[in-house]
């Protein structure tokens, strides 16, 4: 017979109890299919042990039993079943597990086994074969050869541990860990650990256990004490915190109740509102995706269907992705429960969305913009709710992009902003929630990094020096390629509507009382759009081409702009562009926690991992900052702010006073400023 209990939690024990031997016998058999039954019924049980009485696991089908008809449930589908239940099966083996035995413990999910049990399947000496699924399921398990040799002998093994054997290699091991050495390195892109474990696993297939073991513990010393495990660790538990969000008015993810949305939609059916829809609907919610311009809805009809049947494919998804409607009526939106809008990046287009949402959709719609950097309360105030209007901030391609910025304004209700956060959380974004100001937090702080890099060109600098400083740093693109790939276009829009140029706007050095580099605006103004007109900062094979060259018309463009404003080019090392680059950007992250636009650093970290490209093994901006020494980034920064017309670089108070305050680490940095903040001195 078979034993059944459970164990104190979820763990459903069947004892094998036939002495002396525990043979498979007909009752032992039917109790295991009893008790197996029982585990699955149980909503307690989610795992299930099987075990041997008095020391033996089982010594096999009961031999008496072959000189006689056949009774009770038989062996292999008894073995087949246990090997079909869907809550994780393991055999705990002591003693001996035998022929029948060690074939059940085949069946079984996990075998673990006590250092003197001893497994075999001896059927060849009773003249017969492991017929239990042994000589099938032993070669899938420890290979061919291994399997060949003990059923043909039925000798018995001792149980194996893993230490005493060799690690099985293919010939070619060689080029295989140089291979997959090289692709590593590649992706990992100054990431130590992926490195490591390369080394690591060369180890196992070179050396004896125990110089393995030696080379193993080197290695892990190595990246425990490296800043990197630090980072990572920060990145890990930053993603969690931004989840935990709360407003400065007190409310936050504890105290407020989100929405369930089922039935959205979108306004616009660009790039990022076709990403959007495909979001949208992957989670299960209908989507109305709707758009205006007949040529742009027809398009959008055709591709969008296609990429959500792709991204569902590539997710393995079990639930089916939502429905979408498409129309281009603006009208077809009045039954949805929260829209989108994402629309071209014009403020007077959103205005006139807004205020046509607020008169057609149901009282009580959650109404999103899409913007990257736009006044949410200017939109809010065209509505008749404006505690209904946050921003959702999606980063292209958005159905694969993880981040997205939920922002908020001083009119936004806990529940819109709660809504957004649970709702990004269902489309598997991290959401962060963030203050209205312009540009939000990442754009915000892109703005002083980029002007840099342009100012660095200006000074003496290439395209690609920029861009591989920052590549060996660990973005996976240079703040000129990656321009090339969003287009030049974007940034000239946005600076053209800030009145910084356009015609009539004098082509200067400086404009609006600061140090300006028109250099991006004349890309422009010469067609050089990036990768879509096949020309930018780079060349490329065509429009839409992907691989950037370098371009001599670049070069002499530069010279030309230099010879023209009485520039003479220097020679800037790497360590200058990272410096004015990232530390402008950092400096901004500080002006960003002080103006309380992000309650942390680690929503800044959060942000600029998931959606800017910085490398995860350096934690982001703030956390870089601490690893530097925010004493070192005062100082440098104090250094290059010799430009008293850039005032990005002009040191902020809370870099100041935490300098001052003896440089707190990271993770004190929130209590410090909400102490600062009470003493009014942010
Ligand atoms: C459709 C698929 C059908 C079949 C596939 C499966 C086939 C099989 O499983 S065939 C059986 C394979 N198992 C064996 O060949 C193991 C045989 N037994 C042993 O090798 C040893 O008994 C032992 C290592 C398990 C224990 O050794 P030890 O402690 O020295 O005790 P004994 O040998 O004296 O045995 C004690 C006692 O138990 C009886 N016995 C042992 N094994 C079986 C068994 N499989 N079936 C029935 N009875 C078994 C043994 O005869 C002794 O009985 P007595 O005390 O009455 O003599």
């Amino acid at each position: 017979m078979a034993r059944y209990s459970r164990l104190p939690g979820s763990v459903a024990l069947i004892t094998l109890h036939n002495p002396p031997v525990n043979a498979l016998s007909a009752a032992v058999r039917q109790g295991i299919v009893d008790a197996v039954q029982r585990a699955l019924k149980d909503p307690k049980v989610t795992s299930v042990v099987i075990c041997g009485q008095n020391g033996k696991f089982c010594g096999g089908a009961d031999i008496r039993e072959f000189a006689g008809p056949m009774s009770g449930p038989p062996l292999v589908p008894m073995i087949h079943a246990i090997e079909a239940v869907d809550k994780p099966v393991a055999a705990a083996i002591e003693g001996v597990a035998l022929g029948g035995g060690l074939e059940l413990a085949l069946g079984c999910h996990y075998r673990i086994a006590h250092s003197k049990a001893v497994l075999g399947l001896p059927e060849v000496t009773l003249g017969l074969l492991p017929g239990a699924g042994g000589s099938q399921r032993l070669p899938r398990l420890i290979g061919l050869t291994a399997a060949l040799d003990l059923i043909t002998t039925g000798q018995p093994l001792d149980s194996r541990r893993l230490s005493t054997l060799p690690c099985p290699c293919p010939p070619d091991v060689d080029s295989l860990l140089d291979k997959v050495m090289s692709k590593v390195r590649q992706r990992s892109r100054g990431a130590l650990a992926p490195v490591a474990c390369v080394q690591a696993l060369r180890a196992a297939a070179s050396l004896p256990y125990a110089q393995g073991m030696e080379k193993e513990r080197e290695l892990m010393a190595t990246l425990f004490n490296s800043g990197q495990a630090r980072a990572l660790q920060y990145a890990f538990f930053s993603q969690r915190v931004v989840g935990k969000w709360s407003l400065p008015s007190g409310a936050s993810w504890d105290n407020s109740t989100a929405r369930t949305i089922s039935k959205a939609a979108v306004i616009g059916l660009g790039t990022m509102g076709r990403g959007i829809v495909v979001a949208l609907a992957l989670t299960g919610i209908s989507v109305v995706a709707v758009e205006t311009q007949e040529k742009q809805l027809a398009e959008a009809s055709r591709v969008v269907p296609a990429m959500l049947q792709r991204e569902a494919g590539r997710r393995r998804l079990a639930t089916p992705p939502g429905v979408i409607s498409f129309s281009s009526n603006l009208q077809d939106v009045s039954e949805v429960e929260l829209v989108i809008e994402a629309v071209f990046e014009d403020m007077s287009l959103k205005l006139q969305v807004f205020k046509h949402l607020a008169s057609v959709c149901r009282p009580g719609t959650l109404l999103c913009s899409n913007t990257s950097g736009l006044d949410i309360d200017q939109l809010a105030a065209v509505t008749q709710s404006p505690g209904l209007v946050v921003g959702m901030h999606f980063f292209a391609p958005a159905h694969v992009m993880k981040l997205l910025e939920v922002v908020y304004g001083p009119r936004s209700s806990p529940e819109a902003v709660a809504t957004a956060m649970q709702l990004g959380k269902r489309m598997g974004k991290v959401g962060v929630a963030v203050g209205n100001c312009p540009g939000f937090v990442g754009n915000r702080m892109l703005k002083p990094y980029l002007e840099q890099a342009n100012f660095l060109l200006e000074e003496g600098a290439t395209p690609q020096q920029v861009d591989e400083a920052l590549e060996e740093f660990g973005f996976p693109m240079g703040v000129f390629r990656m321009s090339d790939l969003s287009g030049l276009d974007v940034g000239w829009r946005i600076r053209k509507e800030a009145g910084l140029t356009g015609p009539g706007v004098e082509s200067t050095r400086t404009r609006q009382g600061r140090r300006y580099s028109p250099l991006p605006d004349q890309m422009c103004e010469a067609g050089r759009l990036g990768q879509k007109t096949g020309k930018g900062w780079y060349q490329y094979d065509g429009p839409g081409g992907r691989v950037a060259r370098s371009d001599p018309w670049v070069d002499i463009f530069l010279e030309t702009y230099r010879a023209e404003h009485g520039l003479v080019a220097r020679s800037i090392t790497p360590e200058e562009i990272l410096e004015r680059c990232l530390y402008a950007l950092i400096n901004e992250g500080f002006n960003i926690l002080q103006d309380a636009v992000a309650a942390g650093p680690e929503d800044i970290d959060a942000i600029y991992v998931f959606g800017y490209g910085w490398p995860r093994h350096r934690g982001g901006p703030m956390f870089h900052a601490g690893q530097v020494g925010l004493g070192r980034i005062l100082e440098r920064l104090n250094h290059h702010h010799s430009h008293p017309d850039v005032p990005h670089l002009k040191p902020s108070t809370l870099l100041r006073r935490l300098v001052a305050a003896g440089s707190p680490p990271v993770q004190k940095w929130r209590e410090f400023i909400n102490k600062e903040r009470v003493h009014s001195q942010l």
